[in-house]
């Protein structure tokens, strides 16, 4: 192993200016990694418009450092407050550092864990279920059209509790045009600071603002709402915010409220989906990995009824979403900020630039991963992922929230849809890699046609019968 060198300084890059580099980034996300990868290897310093230099890293003691340092001085909030800050909210979780983070972090976890993962599980159950009861046999859909709705349904019922499946759908439409807005090309644009300028609804900014004012209104709304009937006996997420105190027996205010609201609407549904609709498109070209999802399934079903508290017995299906997580990762990775020079594996990088945890580079990194290109679920089963190689979710103290969550709600719609719908993607279909928000998610939305009538819920399908 060499040492790092004595005085800062950046590993080389691509030679092409700013702007080619930007927009290799923006609509080549997958080949210009590759590319860089082939040339420079698991540490190459890349230019790109809003994130500045940043050094993009896919070796494992770097990406150890990385995740491992004192947050004080490689941090994240103050980086993301650079391209987001007006965007999420200057009280959002992700624009926070040091102990406002902390702070936050605290009030944010504990909704994502323990027993209300049980109340979760259920109502990603019950969307998945709604979805399939409205497909028609011969009908030819976008999977990820699906699978927004059934994600965006559940993060709306998870965090507002809105209960009325009409006032859902209607709060669900201005998310989607706020989303929508950001697969179009303009959008890229929102990452330069000196682009953020209201110059009316023709200009990029100016009509971000103007998607965004009925879904901050729709939040404002539900907030004054819940506050005024009280969260007496309620479980979503707004509530328990709501009743949340921190150290010093603080509670949140409306601004705070609003700012993790809207964060978790936009985080929490579109990567989920994304996600899925990858795993859709990977499966549905593997029946035999169907069929062991599917038998599974059967067994773990003969012991009783399989409800979402008995989803962690689905051994192999955990091995399928971890596969799928790594092969189709939906981040670009985990950034951050150097504030000091810093040591990074053999790297001594400078103060004031980026590094970055490339996901896709790490995931596909040969010398981390045996035959990395290889969908190959049994490599996890009766193994933990590998530390600092397996990075879906980023790491250390800005590791995801909504891991475990995500997870779960993975599971619980791939075995829903898979043990009750044969489904058929378009053969040789192929899809490319498109940046919508904050998602890298398969352009076309993958094309699936049902085969059969949804088999019932407690009749699930034989593990030969079509995928
Ligand atoms: C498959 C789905 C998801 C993926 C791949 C994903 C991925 C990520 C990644 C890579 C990060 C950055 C971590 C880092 O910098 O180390 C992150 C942060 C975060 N995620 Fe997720 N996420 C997913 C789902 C969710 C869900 C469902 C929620 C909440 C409902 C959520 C909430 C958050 C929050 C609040 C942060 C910021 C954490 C912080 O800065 O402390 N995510 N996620």
């Amino acid at each position: 192993m060499s040492h790092p060198p004595s005085t800062p300084q950046l590993p080389p890059g691509p030679r092409a200016s700013r702007l080619v580099q930007t927009w290799r980034f923006v609509a080549r996300p997958r080949r210009s990694l590759d590319d860089s990868f082939a040339r420079y290897g698991d540490a190459f310093t890349a230019r790109i418009f809003g994130m500045g230099t940043i050094v993009v890293l896919s070796n494992r003691a770097a990406i150890r450092d990385l995740f491992t340092a004192d947050p004080e001085v490689v941090v994240t909030g103050e980086s993301n407050r650079r391209l987001f800050e007006d965007l999420l909210g200057a009280n959002s979780l992700l624009n926070l550092d040091g102990s406002r983070h902390l702070r936050k972090r605290k009030l944010l976890t504990p909704p994502f864990h323990g027993q209300r993962m049980h109340v979760y599980g259920v109502a990603m159950r019950e969307a998945a279920r709604r979805a399939m009861a409205r497909w028609r046999v011969g009908q030819r859909f976008a999977i990820a059209q699906t699978m927004r709705d059934i994600t965006l349904e559940v993060i709306l019922r998870v965090i507002f509790g809105v209960d009325e499946l009409d006032q859902r759908e209607r709060t669900g439409a201005v998310v989607l045009d706020f989303l929508d807005f950001f697969s179009r090309p303009e959008a890229a644009m929102l990452g330069i600071r000196a682009a953020q300028l209201d110059l009316g609804p023709r200009s990029p900014w100016g009509r971000m603002l103007r998607v965004r004012a009925p879904l901050d209104e729709r939040i404002n709304a539900a907030i004054a709402a819940r506050r005024a009937a009280g969260t007496e006996g309620r479980e979503d997420i707004l509530s328990m915010l709501i009743d949340a105190r921190d150290e010093d027996g603080q509670p949140m205010s409306d601004a705070e409220l609003r700012d993790d609201l809207f964060t978790l609407l936009l985080v929490g549904h579109e990567t989920t989906a994304a996600s899925l609709t990858w795993g859709f498109w990977t499966l549905l070209r593997r029946p035999d990995l169907v069929a062991k999802i599917r038998a599974e399934y059967r067994e773990v079903m003969a012991g009783g009824p399989l409800d979402p508290g008995r989803v962690g017995e689905l051994v192999y299906l955990d091995a399928v979403v971890k596969e799928l997580l790594r092969v189709h990762p939906v981040t670009d990775g985990a950034a951050r900020l150097l504030m000091q020079p810093t040591r990074l594996g053999d790297l001594h990088l400078p103060a004031g630039v980026m590094a970055a945890a490339s996901t896709w580079l790490t995931h596909h990194n040969p010398a981390l991963w045996d035959q990395p290109r290889r969908f190959w679920p049994e490599r996890f089963l009766g193994k933990k992922p590998p530390a600092y190689a397996w990075l879906p979710f980023g790491g250390g103290p800005r590791r995801c929230v909504g891991a475990a969550f995500a997870t779960l709600e993975m599971k619980i719609v791939l075995s829903e849809l898979l043990n009750h719908a044969s489904l058929r993607v378009e053969p040789g279909y192929q899809p490319k890699v498109a940046r919508r928000a904050i998602t890298l998610s398969a352009a076309g939305g993958v094309p699936v046609e049902l085969l059969a009538p949804v088999a019932a819920a407690d009749r699930p399908l034989d593990p030969e019968a079509s995928p």
